[in-house]
């Protein structure tokens, strides 16, 4: 097999610019394009030598002769030598080269190719000299093929390039005959090649990166070796990343053909890390299984694993992953999480192909595709109205609502469900009622796209504004159609074109003016244009040809959830394929029941619900996340298995991240200890609010006070929630659109807990930080009131009275005194006594004499000038 190696991994190794190697290579006829050109081992030596000895004719044939084993004439052991044309120069010098001038020829040769040793143990080379002495001394040449004594697998891999030294002139002549009893090493005395052993087996044990630099030893500038430098540190090291033959077998078994080996560099071998060592030989340890193992070839793996489970997963020790782990500088333990990264370079290490599954899948109904089904018939479009604040979404909500409620239907669309149904020339259209940017993203966010079109609305006397920008951006990002509400068109200072223009110029045209996108002139306080715009709406919904199969199971996702007195947990869903029906089973997350009752947006109970329908459903065991899908299963069984394997995912997922820590987490962890926390209970009425708030008050922090929710839910305040606050210090229990009942109160007057209700956001995030701020230690600045000089000290016997003039200021009692001696602050305290002559005074003013008494001081001497100051209590905010 030819080995290669890339020009930038010879640069590397030389420690000089790709470019350099590239441009000498260039020179000496070899075909190099770029720093990936590959060379031979043999055009990589002679770029080497051409580089550090600046030869002008290197010797470097382009072919691609070599190094292969053969086995030396002069010894009985096996060697490596040249592929085929090496070899024949080889053999060609050895003849031409008469015995008496191998000496010269030595000198003269440019390629000494000597077998790469493991010369670490002295033993070995010793044997090695000695088996070399008793060669006859003619059968040195120029070309010296030796054999080393390889222990049978042990590996080499790389090439080592040895530093000519600067030649001496008594050594070239004087060249003993010793050299000519060659070892392994080439001509070396067996004093040096003990030196060299001793030092490569200590650097080698010193050093595990040593390690790597065993491999074939070329002398690839001719010459004898006691032209070599013998200093470890002078030689370069290549390392034969290519290198994919295991340790040199022996003699007699090397003779054997071998099998074939696939072609190419990389042939059994993915791309490996660039930049990174990687032994092959490693890899290939860890990659060939024992043949008890069972090879595992593919493997699948959650996003979160730790390393002992992908040890697991791949039937391994765990100690071979951390060592892997380990050799690429990448220090883990058996509990540590594999990152991306991590993950592709074990499975190239261990030839295992990883795929990465959402654990969530197994429990999680498959996605049927209602377009390839049969049965799929023509549902209703679903549609969110979104845009600025204030440019009338819901009144064109509740305008629509109004101009389509029948007067049969009395109690009219009750106001607290999240979405409604109206009809249109007997077609349906679904409005989700929930405006606002906040829940159209984190239902995509949690993967469920429910709306067909999204309306943009935008104020005709208003024109574009910041949130319309955002909204059109969502929309466009969706992927939804969109129909653009020209609203408050009554108004007389009302602009379409303008509107129109500003809109254009952010990639949403009008129809009339060459674009793709509806613009429906609408009025929301006179009703005028709605019915054009619900035209609109389902033409866009036929062409979109919206299908749904009502036979099938159903799945709705969830818009709105919360806890109901006297209901329990409730979700308004619309339906997204199949039929809902009173009585089904339900799986909603980690939520499951079953379908107790449904009351459609005019409080009606239905005992179906059809696609693209909405109702308020109650059953379930607990209140779901809104942007969950709930799936109808077989029984009840099934319900409660797949949301009992959910709560374990949730459960495990939360512990997970909970534990995945790296040195910087566990910094910010040890500076998070040491922050004071405002411990909260907090309880509100649905969940949308509750994670509103919970986002809110945890985002108010600074570096010494922040909020620690150490419990939430959705529903009234419990009496769990009373006994939690009171068993925890700096506690305080909140509830939003929750009041506490009867009992509850009682209990919580009884420990003393107080409950804060609230029914505004921004009262109880007020509140919140009030609290904070209270916390946080009190802040002060200085106030500097005069300075006195110490003219004369006078013994009491409570102590000394330095007897002073006030220089600048007034001095104070009752405050700090600061003494100050040279410039230098001497002390720091209280001034405990303050008399102008016998009368205790409260200051003194400038140009007066005092007497001054300092708490625990009595080192004061005339000279020193006393300071007295205030401190002033600042007012600290989050
Ligand atoms: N003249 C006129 N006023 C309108 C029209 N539509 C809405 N308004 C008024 O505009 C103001 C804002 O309307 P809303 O429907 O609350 O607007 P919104 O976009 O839902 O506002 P937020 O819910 O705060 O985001 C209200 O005073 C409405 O009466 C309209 O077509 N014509």
């Amino acid at each position: 097999m030819i080995e290669k190696v890339r020009v930038h991994e010879i640069a590397k190794e030389l420690g000089i610019a790709s470019k350099d190697v590239l441009d000498k290579a260039k020179k000496m006829g070899l075909e190099v394009k770029s720093a990936q050109s590959v060379v031979t081992m043999e055009q990589a030596e002679g770029i080497a030598n051409y580089i550090m000895n600046g030869d002008d004719e290197p010797e470097v044939a382009p072919a691609k002769p070599t190094v292969k084993k053969v086995k030396s004439e002069t010894s009985n052991a096996a060697v490596e030598t040249p592929k085929e044309d090496t070899k024949k120069i080889v053999e060609e010098k050895v003849e031409e080269t008469p015995p008496v001038k191998a000496v010269e020829k030595t000198q003269e040769a440019k390629v000494e190719v000597v077998e790469a040793v493991e010369a670490t143990e002295k033993v070995e080379a010793k044997a090695e000299i000695k088996e070399k002495e008793e060669a006859p001394k003619s059968a040195t040449s120029g070309i010296k093929v030796v054999t080393p004594t390889i222990r049978p697998g042990l590996k080499k891999s790389g090439l080592k390039i040895v530093k000519k030294k600067k030649p001496k002139v008594e050594e070239n002549f004087s060249l003993p005959q010793k050299q000519a009893s060659v070892s392994s090493y080439g001509k070396m005395s067996a004093e040096v090649l003990e030196e060299l052993a001793q030092k490569k087996k200590n650097k080698s044990s010193s050093s595990n990166a040593r390690k790597q630099e065993q491999g074939k030893r070329i002398d690839i500038f001719g010459g004898t070796m006691s032209d070599v430098s013998m200093d470890m540190d002078d030689q370069v090291v290549l390392l034969d990343l290519n290198s994919t033959e295991r340790a040199p077998l022996p003699a007699e078994e090397q003779r054997k053909p071998r099998a074939p080996k696939p072609a190419g560099r990389n042939a059994n071998k993915k791309a490996a890390p660039r930049g990174r060592k990687v032994r092959k030989d490693k890899r290939k340890k860890y990659a060939k299984a024992t043949q008890e193992d069972e090879i595992i070839t593919h493997v699948e793996i959650p996003e979160d694993i730790r390393v002992y489970e992908f040890a697991e997963a791949l039937n391994r020790p765990i100690s071979d992953i951390i060592k892997v782990l380990f050799d690429l500088g990448m220090m883990m333990t058996k509990n540590d999480f594999l990152g991306n990264d991590e993950i592709e370079i074990l499975s190239e290490e261990f030839e295992v192909e990883v795929t990465i599954i959402d654990p969530k899948d197994e429990f999680t109904h498959d996605e049927e595709d209602i377009e390839e089904d049969p049965d799929a018939t023509e549902r209703a479009p679903v549609i969110t109205i979104m845009g600025h604040v204030d440019h009338g979404k819901t009144s064109l909500l509740d305008a629509i609502r109004k101009a389509k409620v029948t007067d049969g239907e009395a109690g009219g669309i009750t106001q607290h469900i999240g979405a409604y149904t109206i009809e249109q020339h007997g077609k349906a259209i679904t409005f989700i009622d929930t405006p606002g940017h906040a829940a159209f993203s984190h239902m995509r966010q949690k993967g469920t796209d429910i709306t067909d079109i999204i309306i943009i609305v935008v104020a005709a006397d208003d024109g574009v504004k910041p949130q319309t920008l955002e909204v059109i951006k969502m929309a466009q990002e969706s992927g939804a159609p969109i129909i653009v509400a020209l609203n408050k068109m009554d108004k007389e200072t009302a602009q379409p074109d303008m509107v129109k223009g500003q809109m254009a110029e952010h990639g949403i045209s009008p129809v009339d003016w060459g674009g793709d996108i509806e613009f429906v002139p609408v009025s929301a306080k006179s009703g005028m244009g709605i019915d054009d715009l619900l035209e609109n709406i389902l033409t866009t919904a036929e062409i979109l040809e919206l299908k749904a199969n009502e036979n099938a199971l159903a799945k709705a996702a969830v818009i709105e959830s919360s806890l109901e007195k006297g209901r329990g947990p409730v979700a308004t869903v619309i339906v997204q394929n199949g039929t809902l029906r009173v009585g089904d089973y339900v799986v909603c997350g980690a939520a499951y029941g079953r379908v107790k009752a449904m009351m459609d947006e005019h409080n009606k109970q239905v005992k179906t619900l059809l696609p693209s329908h909405t109702a308020v459903i109650a059953g379930l065991n607990e209140v779901p996340a809104s942007g969950e899908v709930m799936t109808v299963m077989q029984n009840e069984k099934e319900a409660k298995e797949f949301a009992l394997k959910r709560h374990e995912y949730d459960r495990h997922k939360e512990l997970s991240i909970s534990t995945k820590s790296s040195l910087e987490d566990m910094t910010a962890m040890i500076a998070e200890g040491k922050l004071k926390s405002l411990k909260v209970v907090l309880k509100t009425d649905v969940h949308g609010t509750l994670e509103a708030i919970k986002s809110s008050i945890t985002a108010l922090r600074n570096d010494e006070v922040k909020v620690n929710i150490i419990s939430s839910g959705v529903g009234g305040i419990t009496e769990n929630d009373v006994e939690l606050v009171n068993n925890s210090e700096n506690c305080v229990l909140l509830g939003f659109n929750v009041r506490p009942t009867g009992a509850v109160k009682a209990s919580a007057k009884q420990k003393g807990v107080e409950i804060k209700t609230y029914s505004i956001i921004y009262q109880l995030i007020d509140d919140i930080t009030g609290m904070l701020t209270g916390m946080m230690s009190p802040k002060y600045t200085e106030e500097n009131t005069g300075q006195a000089e110490v003219r004369e000290v006078f013994k009491i016997p409570k102590g000394l009275v330095a007897g002073s003039v006030v220089v600048e200021g007034r001095l104070i009692r009752g405050g700090m005194v600061r003494v100050i001696r040279d410039g230098v602050v001497h002390y720091e305290g209280e001034l405990t006594s303050l008399k102008r002559f016998k009368d205790d005074v409260e200051e003194i003013g400038n140009g007066y004499e005092c007497g001054v008494v300092i708490s625990g001081y009595d080192d004061v001497v005339p000279g020193d000038i006393l300071e007295t100051f205030k401190k002033v209590e600042q007012k600290v905010s989050l």
